[in-house]
């Protein structure tokens, strides 16, 4: 069984992922995995974090010369901004006198039902954990779970679909594959360019309006054999696995599999996926609206899920809330956000998808490295060319 946490708070010292279930001799450089966490932190419309960040990875244990052994792996991202909230968030040591605790918790945030739920009176104590500072240690998780999934052929793109109102041309699973390298030096990660540039306005006008915006992205799963997730059991079906794992994204409130929600409003004869056969090439669909899954199962199509991204929650432009000491009203006054990072979250739904795909693989071939796995491959692949 493949499984991993992640640890740390987004201004504490760190954060932290333990990866355990990996086959064995599997490459995984810590390069790409640096470079997974450079395209989180670049997406147009992010604040001044970003800018004091600087991800990087250390992996602690489980890897011998780029080389998994089979054991955990421990990744550690260090937090730059650590050095300026040591006053207020070092794990050791006593509290200062005034530790000036946050009472007033913000809307579209886990602020005050986190401190209700946990008891806490400083609502700093639950949002610490709850930002999305904490999807650096998944990407880095996911990364790994890239490696694998490219040693067998596998590989994970996504684009940005709208931001806000503005919708963009979007690529097929094979264009998106050829074009990939425009998608990624783009700021809001869209081919569509004319989009792109109304995009980026729009972000623009939103931060100047001191409000912020949501939007919609796509991950694609390329090279997936056929019976990946299973029909037999509800924990094991795929679309569910993905949905949970995009989900549990912050501020993910809406996941697509396929055609999603569009099938929904049309008859079947235009949703459901015809059946082909081609020598040499076996089993394919005519259509993809299934987006690669049947019944929890894979069946050779490409994976396509989208995600919707509610609007970031800090606006510059204040929202009301009441303080936790005296339930006065007050409005809630901001410092530094994001206005909108739908480019990096479809980063990190990269990443949690690849996860759920790695899985998903491990559990079909078995294995304890990445030769048996190979070897399991193959051979299912050459009972497949028999039926
Ligand atoms: C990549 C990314 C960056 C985010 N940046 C911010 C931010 O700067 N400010 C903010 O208020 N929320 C930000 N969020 C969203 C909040 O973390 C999230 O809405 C909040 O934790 C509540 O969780 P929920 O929306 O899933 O209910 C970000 C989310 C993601 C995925
Ligand atoms: C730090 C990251 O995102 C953060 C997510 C986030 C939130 O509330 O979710 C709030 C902001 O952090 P801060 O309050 O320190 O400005 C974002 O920058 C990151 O993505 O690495």
């Amino acid at each position: 069984m493949m499984r991993f946490l992640t640890a740390g708070e987004s201004h504490g010292p760190a954060l932290c992922a333990i990866v355990e279930g990996l086959p064995a001799n599997l490459r995984v450089d810590p390069a790409a995995v640096n470079r997974e966490l450079a395209r989180r932190q670049q997406g147009y419309g992010r604040g001044g974090r970003m800018k004091i960040e600087k991800d990087r990875v250390e992996v602690l244990t489980g890897l011998r010369f780029k080389r998994t052994l089979g054991s955990p792996l421990t990744l550690r991202i260090n937090n730059r901004d650590f050095e300026n909230w040591t006053g207020k968030m070092a794990p050791d040591g006593e509290a200062p006198e005034e530790l000036d605790a946050v009472t007033r918790p913000r809307p579209g945030h886990a602020d005050l039902a986190g401190a209700q739920k946990y008891n806490l009176a400083d609502v700093r104590d639950v949002l610490e954990r709850a930002s999305a500072r904490e999807t650096a240690a998944r990407v880095a998780v996911g990364a790994v779970a890239k490696e694998m999934l490219a040693a067998f052929g596998i590989s994970v793109y996504s684009q940005v679909v709208s931001i806000g109102e503005i919708a963009a041309d979007t690529l097929s699973p094979d264009e998106l594959v050829i074009q990939y390298e425009k998608v990624e030096n783009s700021p809001v990660r869209s081919a569509d360019l004319v989009a792109e540039e109304k995009m980026k306005t729009r972000i623009d006008r939103a931060k100047a309006d001191g409000d912020s915006l949501g939007g919609v992205f796509e991950v694609v799963v390329q090279g997936v054999p056929v019976g990946l997730g299973s029909h037999v059991q509800w924990d094991k079906k795929l679309d569910g696995r993905l949905a949970g794992a995009l989900m549990s994204i912050q501020a993910i409130k809406g996941v697509e599999i396929g055609a999603g929600f569009a099938a929904a409003v049309r008859p079947g004869s235009l949703v459901h996926d015809e059946i082909g056969y081609e020598d040499g090439r076996g089993y394919f669909r005519l259509t993809n609206r299934a987006g690669g899954l049947e019944g929890g199962i894979t069946n050779g199509e490409p994976l396509m899920v989208r995600a919707a991204m509610k609007p970031i929650p800090t606006l510059y432009k204040p929202l009301r809330s009441v303080d936790m000491t005296d339930h006065a009203p007050f409005e809630a006054a901001v410092e530094r956000s994001d206005a909108c990072a739908v480019p990096a979250a479809a980063i990190v739904g990269e990443a949690v998808v690849a996860w759920e795909v790695a899985v998903a693989l491990r559990e079909k071939l078995g294995g304890d490295s990445t030769e048996e796995m190979k070897a399991n491959l193959e051979n299912y692949l050459e009972l497949l060319a028999r039926r």
